[in-house]
């Protein structure tokens, strides 16, 4: 065996039986991967174990548990060159689906036995590492109404009732946006600075697509005047995020940078990668691949069919 690498469990992530999870994992990757497995507590994070990692220094580092784990454990990764692998068993799994890795147990060992591995960017807010966004206003309030036990009763509906429950109560605030080459001041509700965002995170798709190897950071702002523009707003960003091409309406805007400054007034919320973060004003910075990470060979096959699993399911073949 010539490969090794550290994993970080987070043995509370996703709902999921954790014991199982583990053992499916070993039993996929310890046949051709060393495994030196550590399990987060609630006083040991995952960024205490990467840490660790890093200094005895390790060949790669695998993370899996739900974001949170996967953004505390890259932080100590960024700029080492080691590769950091990620099998997700969170709730919404953003990571995955941002960065096109597959989110089942299963196929995320599958791209890490691969061993392809590909650098993309990372971007500081302040003093906090980031991979996918930075959300100010709107998101914020949905990550709080999503709490602990909302996501273990709902899973992924947590995040949509709760952004229902936000939309009822539309903040608007003043915004003053700093790029190294521009100053722009407007009135929105939602500003989200992207490095990488899955299609379902519809506040950041402003851009025809968002690219986490360019070097630079896509903002959206979104700016409705009612509540009925804001579902419109919010429904035209999904269909064009969907569609892969740039929003149209006026009350939504984009445009790009390496780097943001931004100030709001009231004082917003800041959500990074989905954790709260604080409160504006943020700088947000652009790392040019500053993250080494392991990817599929070749893009997913979108299956044209599934049927198994179905009750009852008897399938003929015709001749
Ligand atoms: N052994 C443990 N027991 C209880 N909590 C833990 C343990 N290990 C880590 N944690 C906590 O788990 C949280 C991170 O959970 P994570 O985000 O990975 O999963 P999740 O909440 O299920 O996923 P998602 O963010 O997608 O909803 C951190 O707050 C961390 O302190």
């Amino acid at each position: 065996m010539s490969r090794s690498a550290c994993l970080i469990f987070n043995p509370a992530a996703g709902q999921g039986d954790p014991e199982l999870e583990l053992d499916q994992i070993r039993s996929i990757l310890e046949p051709e991967i060393e495994l030196d497995i550590y399990l987060t507590t609630e006083e040991i994070d995952a960024d205490e174990l990467a840490r660790a990692a890093v200094e005895r220094g390790v060949e790669a580092i695998i993370a899996s548990g739900g974001d949170g784990t996967l953004s505390a454990a890259l932080e100590a990764v960024i700029n080492t060159d080691i590769p950091f692998g990620i099998i997700s068993r969170g709730t919404a799994n953003a990571f995955a689906a941002a960065l096109s890795i597959p989110d089942t147990i299963a196929a995320a060992c599958q791209t890490i036995l691969q061993g392809k591995t590909r650098l993309i960017d990372v971007a500081y807010c302040n003093e906090r590492p980031m991979v996918l966004l930075a959300g100010i206003g709107f998101e914020a309030g949905t990550v709080e109404k999503a709490d602990r036990e909302a996501k273990n009763r709902f899973g992924m509906m947590a995040y949509i009732m709760a952004g229902i429950q936000e939309l009822g109560s539309l903040q608007k605030f003043a915004v003053e946006i700093e790029t190294e080459d521009k100053i722009i001041q407007t009135i929105a509700s939602a500003v989200t600075v992207a490095n990488a965002a899955p299609p379902t995170c519809v506040l950041a798709q402003g851009p025809a697509g968002i690219i986490f190897d360019d070097g630079l950071l896509d903002l959206t702002i979104v700016a409705p005047e009612t509540k009925a523009s804001a579902i419109a707003a919010t429904f035209h960003l999904f269909q064009t995020a969907s569609t892969g091409t740039p929003v149209e309406r006026d009350d939504i805007g984009y445009l790009r940078s390496k780097q943001f400054k931004i100030t709001t007034d009231p004082l917003q919320k800041v959500v990074i990668d989905g954790e709260i973060f604080g409160t504006t004003p943020i700088e947000i910075n652009c790392i040019p691949a500053g993250l080494r990470v392991f990817v599929p060979n070749v893009p997913e096959d979108i299956p044209t069919e599934k049927l198994e699993g179905l009750p009852n399911l008897t399938v003929e073949i015709k001749n």
